[in-house]
């Protein structure tokens, strides 16, 4: 008799999780003091993104303070490494027992490869459930002409971002983040059981600021994503509770 894994048990698939369980927000901020006064300010957010700045700045310390109020976690380290370097680091993540784990596709399928082996050992060697383990496809900061004139790469942009897709499906990663212009072709092709983050949402009244390649969060949602990740539109509101009741106002109305 098989049974299913803890992760599934733990966390419900996106499509019987309500649209506000599927923001992620991420703690974008400096010191560890700064991330707990953001999760004492939103307690209605259940799915928190720690990133490179605060874990640098902190350390795991975080993830521990998460999961004692029983929140959801995406450890955003984004690895881009030699497969071995990938592995020894995908493995020390698989044992904090997080929900979302990202790695970018240009590290190449071996080093691909290598990251899901290791993140299944670090998380069995930690009795915990492992992440899903999702590629970066094309920064949502990056435009076409970034992509054609200071990378080089001879492809366009919606092709390029679907072919990183691709490799991480091939690969046996679970998923990958895109920008919400290209989530309905990733879906279209990698289908129902990848999953898809989409970071670079704006809601039609924020400012885009360094993000390129935005949709509003219903259209995100519309065109096929999993889970969207929204920060300054919220986090840097002058008042970011209303900001987080007005997009879940918008978005229960599609
Ligand atoms: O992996 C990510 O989360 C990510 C990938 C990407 O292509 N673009 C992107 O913006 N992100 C992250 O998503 C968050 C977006 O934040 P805001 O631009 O403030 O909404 C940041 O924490 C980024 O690090």
């Amino acid at each position: 008799m098989t049974f299913p894994p803890l992760s599934s048990l733990l966390s419900p698939p996106p499509k019987m999780t309500s649209k506000t369980d599927r923001i992620i927000v991420p703690l974008d901020v400096p010191t560890q003091e700064e991330a707990i006064a953001k999760l004492d300010q939103l307690p209605q957010v259940t799915f928190w993104k720690v990133g490179l700045e605060l874990f640098v700045s902190s350390g795991a310390e975080i993830l521990h303070i998460l999961k004692q109020r029983e929140k959801r976690i995406f450890l955003d380290l984004k690895f881009h490494d030699i497969p071995n370097t990938v592995a020894g680091a995908c493995r020390a993540a698989g044992r904090y027992g997080v929900d979302l784990l990202t790695i970018h596709a240009t590290g190449g399928r071996i080093a691909l490869n290598a990251a899901m082996t290791a993140v299944n050992e670090g998380a069995s060697q930690a009795g915990v459930s492992p992440p899903k383990v999702i590629a970066i496809t094309l920064l949502t900061s990056l435009t076409s002409r970034d992509l054609a004139m200071d990378l080089k790469i001879p492809l366009e942009l919606p092709e390029y971002a679907l072919q990183m897709a691709l490799l991480a499906k091939e690969s046996g990663l679970d998923g990958a983040v895109c920008s919400p212009q290209e989530v309905g072709q990733l879906r279209d092709i990698c289908g129902d059981e990848f999953l898809l983050v989409c970071p670079g949402v704006r809601p039609s009244w924020a400012e885009a600021g360094d993000q390129k390649r935005s949709l509003t969060p219903a259209e995100a949602f519309k065109a096929g994503a999993d889970y969207l990740v929204i920060g300054r539109p919220i986090t840097a509101a002058a008042d970011p509770v209303a900001a987080w009741e007005k997009i879940c106002d918008e978005l229960a109305v599609v």
